[in-house]
């Protein structure tokens, strides 16, 4: 099995603000998203990359995976933000407003050019229409490993207002979307993590929605402030009664009276080994978590 990355909390916070970058280092976020691109104003960009970029060279933030959000490709601060990114080294670099596989081509290109660490991942913001209509194409390109793609980042917001969609409790209007980039994640094997909730005051209402999105079966979920932490942890985690199942399956087919069995009944249900294959993830994901 490859090794899980817990994504269950994806903090975002603006690059420009130093006290978040300090007070990161003390959230319980599995991930955090230090972000150049539109949480940080345009006379400010040039001082919130050389602070992100102090941030993480500083280090100081754990086991937490560390994120640098760049600014779009076609803007005037891609390149230098791609270059100082890519030597401070974070575990992956987010690229907003991907919309065709020959963007991350390039960017691909533009790393080697630059001699990037090959650890660095890439992760793509899915939050154009455009994306979402090519989406089985820009999950493809994970299989070129000179793209580094790894993660999909749902971008709920600009895909509200390029649609003119509303935020409505279900989400009914963005399913077929949220559903289709997750569809394509999987066929490709990378992961992928749901959108912002932006009510920060309405906490059943964020933990409604990160209910929905587990059960589409997103990793985890971006959050835009450290309120939301807890509760995103707590909800694409394995419960206690989750692992307990899953530690009986992989038990039960582990009996030797059942070693040439495809299904077996447990508990009054019918388990295939296509379910034990499912445990062994959910008590990988426990494993990891725990760690
Ligand atoms: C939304 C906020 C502007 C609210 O900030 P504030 O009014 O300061 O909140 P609080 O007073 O409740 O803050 C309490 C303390 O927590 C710290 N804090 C707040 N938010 C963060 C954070 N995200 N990370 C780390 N620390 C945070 C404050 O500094 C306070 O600390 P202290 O002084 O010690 O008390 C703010 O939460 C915020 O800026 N959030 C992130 C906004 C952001 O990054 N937006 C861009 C990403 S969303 C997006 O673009 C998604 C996608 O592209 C799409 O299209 O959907
Ligand atoms: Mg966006």
């Amino acid at each position: 099995m490859t090794t899980i990355h817990p994504r269950r909390s994806v903090l975002y916070m603006p690059g420009s603000n130093a006290r978040a970058l300090e007070k990161a280092r003390e959230i319980p976020a599995d991930a955090l998203i230090l972000d150049l691109e539109d949480a940080v104003a345009p006379d400010v960009k040039e001082a919130a990359r050389a602070q992100v970029c102090a941030a993480v060279k500083a280090g100081g933030y754990g086991r937490r995976e560390l994120v640098i959000r760049v600014n779009g490709v076609d803007t005037p601060w891609f390149m230098d933000d791609l270059a100082a990114a890519t030597e401070a080294k974070p575990d992956a670099i987010l690229i907003p407003k991907i919309s065709a596989p020959e963007t991350l081509q390039q960017i691909g290109a533009q790393l080697t050019g630059l001699w990037a660490d090959p650890a660095i991942r890439i992760w793509a913001m899915i939050e154009t229409p455009l994306a979402i209509l090519d989406i089985e194409r820009i999950a493809r390109a994970a299989r070129d490993p000179t793209t580094r793609l790894s993660c999909f980042v749902m971008g709920t917001n600009d895909l509200a207002k390029e649609t003119r969609a509303r935020f409505v409790p279900g989400r009914a209007p963005m399913l077929p979307w949220l559903t289709s980039a997750i569809l394509a994640a999987r066929a490709y094997g990378i992961d992928i993590v749901d959108g912002v909730y932006n009510d920060l005051k309405d906490e059943d209402g964020f933990r409604a929605e990160c209910e929905a999105g587990r059960d589409l079966g997103f990793d985890g979920k971006t959050l835009i402030h450290p309120g939301q932490v807890a509760a995103a942890n707590a909800v694409f985690a394995p419960d206690g009664a989750e692992l307990s199942r899953a530690r009986a399956i992989i038990a039960a087919f582990d009996q030797p009276e059942n070693a040439d069995k495809g299904a077996i009944q447990l508990d009054g249900r019918m388990v295939e080994r296509l379910h034990a294959d499912m445990a062994k993830r959910v008590v990988a994901l426990g494993e990891a978590i725990d760690a």
